[in-house]
């Protein structure tokens, strides 16, 4: 077994890390996701990068999707299959017909970890840490779960890699379905900085695509560190407090020789920001950075609270933010290559429109673990707005 001694530590700091209860647990955890073998090939890696040339030239489009969060109790082999199957659908919805002129990535073999908002909730009375996604911590409500335990990363390890083997023989190898995450927990994916043997170059080996998100981002953090590090394709959110000069810092930092493919920024404005900002952030790219991808994600500027408590999302504003981006992206003679979304196969009621409710939102159909999701009918709506918006 290859035994990875020089692991990579970021020099910077890195935001939204849980002090984990055990530290001689982590210690031993950490040696053992080093002895692993990585969940990605290079070859897969390079092979992605290829196909994203065509989204960053124009050639094809760009699809992402699925769950918020994977709960772990969703790896058995029915399951993954559904959920591919569905990113297919919606890859063909997109196309209109023959899907191979669309790049397909899941949210899926690795999506566990969460950032947010608090680090606490008030559940019943007493005051818990908060769920941060099935790597860090259990759902259940109790102070026992939500402490964060290192050896839930053996279970991330071990799932993963069942379904990155199921996506990878189950699919044509010219048009499959790719993999991506938050490469959130530094813990877990430092140990998987790897160096490929032919080229020499590090590559990140947990996931194809890995992004950062909007509350890890800062330019001197070290999310973005890791993202410069590695080769693979990479994904940055960019929420309504970007500026122009932030984002221009941001492309020079992760894509410093303009490279096709390389760089995807994932537009999560919020209708209210998206009217704003769109044209002034479009702008800054057309000028200093026309090959950086740009996609859009609808929903998680888009997140409000629901009068009887859940976290929800209307396709009204979801639609309305395509449209206003859209137009902008004309103004300004630039190209969306692609849409970013919450879905899910399953016949969930968490997202308000076409024939969802409020109310229906307290329906034990409401399964999500953290950000309410599109179910099958509204996401294969949304992506023909998407397409039509265009
Ligand atoms: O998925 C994204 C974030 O983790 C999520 O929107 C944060 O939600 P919160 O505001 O409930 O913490
Ligand atoms: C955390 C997420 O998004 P953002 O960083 O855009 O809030 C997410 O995609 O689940
Ligand atoms: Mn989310």
């Amino acid at each position: 077994m290859t035994i990875h001694a020089q692991q990579w530590t970021p020099e910077h700091t890195a935001e939204q890390q849980s002090t984990w209860a055990d530290p001689e647990k982590l210690t031993q955890v950490s040696r053992w996701l080093q002895q692993q073998k990585e969940l990605v090939t290079p070859k897969e890696v390079a092979s992605l990068r290829q196909q994203m040339n065509d989204v960053s030239r124009g050639n094809k489009m760009f699809l992402q999707a699925g769950d918020c969060v994977e709960p772990y109790n969703e790896f058995d082999d029915t399951s993954i299959t559904k959920k591919i199957k569905f990113i297919n659908e919606l890859a063909t919805m997109l196309a209109y017909a023959d899907n191979t002129s669309v790049v397909k990535v899941g949210r899926i073999a690795g999506q566990f970890a969460k950032p947010r908002s608090n680090g606490y909730e008030i559940v019943e009375g007493h005051k818990l840490p908060v769920f941060r996604g099935e790597i860090v911590n259990g759902y259940e409500a109790t102070e026992e779960s939500r402490t964060p335990n290192p050896s839930r990363m053996y279970e991330a390890y071990k799932l993963s890699k069942h379904a990155m083997h199921l996506l990878a023989h189950t699919q044509p190898e010219k048009s499959r379905v790719w993999t991506s995450h938050e490469a959130l927990i530094l813990d877990y994916e430092a140990a998987f900085v790897r160096q490929n043997p032919i080229t020499g170059k590090h590559y990140l080996g947990t996931t194809h695509l890995p992004w950062v998100g909007e509350r890890t981002r800062g330019i001197n953090g070290a999310h973005i560190e890791l993202l410069q590090k590695v080769n693979n394709t990479v994904a940055v959110k960019i929420g309504p407090h970007m500026t122009g000069n932030g984002l221009k810092a941001l492309c020079e930092s992760l894509n410093p020789h303009q490279e096709d493919g390389r760089l995807v920024l994932i537009f999560r404005l919020g209708v209210a920001a998206a009217k704003k900002y769109s044209s002034l952030l479009l702008k800054e790219l057309q000028r200093h950075s026309k090959n950086t991808m740009i996609v859009i994600d609808p929903m998680h500027g888009n997140t409000q609270r629901a009068q009887n408590g859940r976290k929800t999302r209307s396709l009204n504003d979801i639609e309305n933010e395509m449209r206003i981006f859209a137009s902008a992206a004309r103004a300004n003679s630039a190209r969306i290559h692609g849409i970013h979304l919450e879905a899910t196969p399953y016949d969930v009621t968490e997202c308000v429109g076409l024939g969802v409710s409020e109310d229906d939102l307290l329906r034990r159909t409401y399964t999500t673990l953290c950000d309410p999701r599109l179910n099958a009918e509204q996401a294969m709506h949304i992506v023909q707005v998407f397409r039509e918006s265009l």
